[in-house]
């Protein structure tokens, strides 16, 4: 076993998620995607493997759990989540990863940039991911509807909530991964959008604080 893959099991195992050998090899050949296609693409500028392992794997792979979590208890209240946007998502974090992890959602990385887009395309079928697209847009102007509506190192909360709200479908919610507790971002949110829950994260490797704040429209 190589040094990345005993990284990547013993990081699921601290994280407590359930990961086939398949999804496995997936998350190793994606990272292996990212580097090789960096170099041409620009998408990311961490370029070291082992910091890309931890700063961009298991730092998604902490929001997997709680994206699963929500999953089941949609699906339990009779409102199953289908459809996942991910909003600015460059080289794929955390889209790819999700996708990954959650075949029975179907994943939409947009982002600005056509050959961050081509690359997501070109890593669905590279990795035997059908329910995987790279859209080139701006968010501003996709009209959904999702179920979940996701980001990362993308804005601010009011700006994300603002420019994806269209994309919203029924009952749908925001996944934003932040650093440490963004209290002045969520002061800063419209009456319009509530914040019910903001969930904590622990990336295995990584001394640093993260979150998810999870959000709706106001009802
Ligand atoms: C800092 S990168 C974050 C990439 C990735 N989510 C990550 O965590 O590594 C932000 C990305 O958002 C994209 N972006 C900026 N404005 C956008 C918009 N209005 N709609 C879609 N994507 C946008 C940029 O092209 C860039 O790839």
């Amino acid at each position: 076993m190589s040094t990345m893959e005993a990284t990547l099991r013993s990081g699921a195992q601290a994280l407590a998620l359930d990961l086939s050998d398949a999804q496995i090899t997936q998350l190793l050949d994606f990272m292996a995607l990212l580097q090789k296609w960096n170099k041409v693409y620009n998408l990311t500028a961490v370029r070291d493997p082992a910091e890309m392992l931890t700063h961009h794997l298991l730092d998604s792979l902490a929001a997997v759990g709680p994206l699963r979590r929500h999953l089941a208890q949609a699906a339990q209240a009779g409102a199953p989540a289908q459809r996942l946007l991910d909003v600015g998502s460059g080289g794929g974090l955390p889209g790819v990863v999700f996708a990954i992890c959650c075949p029975q959602l179907d994943v939409s990385c947009v982002d600005t940039v056509a050959k961050k887009a081509a690359f997501i395309q070109q890593a669905a079928v590279t990795l035997r991911l059908p329910n995987l697209h790279g859209i080139h847009a701006r968010v501003e102007s996709l009209a959904g509807p999702f179920d979940v509506v996701s980001c990362r190192a993308f804005a601010a909360l009011a700006d994300f909530t603002r420019w994806s709200h269209s994309a919203l479908g029924n009952g749908a919610v925001w996944l934003a991964m932040k650093g440490k507790h963004p209290a002045d971002e969520i002061a800063a949110l419209p009456a319009a959008v509530q914040v019910f829950h903001v969930e904590p994260l622990q990336v295995p490797g990584l001394d640093a604080e993260r979150c998810i704040v999870w959000l709706r429209p106001t009802a």
